[in-house]
């Protein structure tokens, strides 16, 4: 078991989250502009995904309750080219990162360093990090007095915690810092003690159960699929009429997913002979026009049937209902009631009438115990691990949570595990 339980009954109240949440435009490098600027008096919050970087001080009371930005993690080198070198646009030794990356991607061999959720290259998260807080945040590390909470995916290995645990105080100096679940901090953003998150992202989905606020460890589920694995499939569907070469133009496939791909829902799944989408246009960056017909609906698929894609045939589904049977029989009950949907990936349309659907059907399938599901699905959904972070770092009975750079310094990097809100 994890231990986590910080949440007293009245810290915060959820319903005061009225507004709505930020639209974030990529391509364009557009930010919410409020918030910008030193502001030591509250923590920093990073929430580090395999898409983006969210970014943005903790705030326990009511109001703006969202990041203040999302930086693409992406970091890109220059393509030696002849013509983008005697055009004199880049030097090889450039290095872009985030918005920068992207916006030049055409130039750029892009890399993304976190991978279904884990770190894997340390040296790009730095780039990375510097980027956010320095440059776009305008802090120094060494200023955050109020701490930086950094958030990480379930199942993230020991030493990439400690890994992060050595850099940011060894050599950002930063004076307070904490990690905590992602999972877990959608259950502190909706207020509750217990509950099963399913967190479905760029590049993983995870089922992970909250009972009383401790993470039952052994039993989190995850799948390698996410929106990335959807963009895939998509320009694979889309090939006779498009084909997408360049990390740049790849972007577009994840557009058109977010624009135009929605999941099959009743109807459609019980009149699947007769059943007609609708035929969307979309314009590419060339001037030329394609139509999505089917495959608005046939690539989101793969998030139920892996099998679509040369996967083992399950789906999110399987996700919950392993993570289901994993825990104890009294706790089921709860669990089943409070299934929060989470991540990027949860906004496509039609998303938890599906997964209720599937649930209801593999429970029948499969004659297991779980008759009913209250799906919790806010339409913060995306941001709700940001969120949780941010009530979290600015609750009182969080504050003792803190590990300081003495503490550090007196124990060196086992101090995460020992502080650990994740055991
Ligand atoms: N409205 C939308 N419709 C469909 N997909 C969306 C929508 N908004 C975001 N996404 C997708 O959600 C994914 C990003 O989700 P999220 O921000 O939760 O991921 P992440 O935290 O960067 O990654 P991960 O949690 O996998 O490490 C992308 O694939 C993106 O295209």
């Amino acid at each position: 078991m994890r231990k986590a339980a910080v949440l007293g009954s009245n810290d915060h109240n959820p319903s005061n989250m009225s507004s709505p949440p930020p639209q974030f435009d990529y391509n364009s490098g557009r930010q919410t502009p409020h918030m910008l600027g030193s502001n030591t008096e509250k923590p920093l919050i990073i929430d580090m995904g395999t898409q983006s970087i969210k970014i943005g001080y903790s705030e326990l009371s009511s109001g703006d309750r969202f990041p203040s930005m999302m930086i693409p993690t992406l970091v890109g080198y220059p393509k030696l080219t002849k013509s983008a070198i005697s055009s004199s646009l880049l030097r090889d030794d450039q290095t872009f990162v985030g918005i920068e990356a992207l916006k030049r991607s055409p130039l750029l061999s892009l890399k993304y360093p976190i991978e279904h959720g884990i770190i894997l290259d340390w040296e790009e998260i730095n780039l990375l990090l510097d980027h956010a807080v320095l440059q776009c945040m305008k802090l120094n590390f060494s200023q955050l007095n109020s701490g930086l909470m950094m958030t990480e995916a379930p199942l993230n290995p020991k030493k990439n915690r400690e890994k992060m645990t050595q850099l940011v105080f060894e050599q950002y100096q930063v004076p307070k810092f904490q990690i905590s679940m992602q999972s877990l901090n959608a259950i502190y953003a909706e207020g509750m003690h217990s509950g099963l998150v399913l967190e479905c992202g760029e590049g993983i989905s995870t089922c992970v159960p909250v009972v009383e606020g401790y993470v039952l460890s052994h039993a989190i589920t995850r799948m390698d699929i996410g929106g990335r694995d959807i963009n895939e499939y998509l320009m694979d569907l889309l090939k006779n009429k498009v084909v997408f070469n360049t990390t740049f133009e790849r972007e577009f496939a994840r557009d058109i997913k977010e624009q135009s791909c929605q999941i099959k829902t009743n109807s459609a799944l019980i009149n699947h002979n007769t059943f007609t989408p609708d035929r969307k246009k979309y314009s590419l960056p060339d001037g030329k026009t394609i139509e999505i017909h089917n495959e608005q609906y046939d690539a989101p698929e793969i998030l139920f049937n892996d099998s679509l894609i040369g996967r083992d045939g399950e789906g999110l589904q399987h996700l919950v209902i392993k993570a289901l049977d994993k825990c104890e029989i009294d706790a089921r009950k709860t669990l089943t009631q409070n299934l929060v949907i989470a991540g990027g990936t949860s906004m496509l349309r039609g998303f938890s009438e599906r997964l209720q659907t599937e649930l209801i059907s593999l429970n029948e399938k499969e004659d297991k115990p779980y008759n009913s599901f209250n799906i919790i699905e806010k339409p913060y959904r995306r941001y709700i691990s940001w969120i949780g972070a941010s009530i979290l770092a600015s609750l009182s009975s969080f504050q003792p949570k803190w590990i300081t750079k003495n503490e550090y310094e007196e124990h060196g990097v086992s101090i995460i595990h020992k502080k650990s809100m994740i055991q």
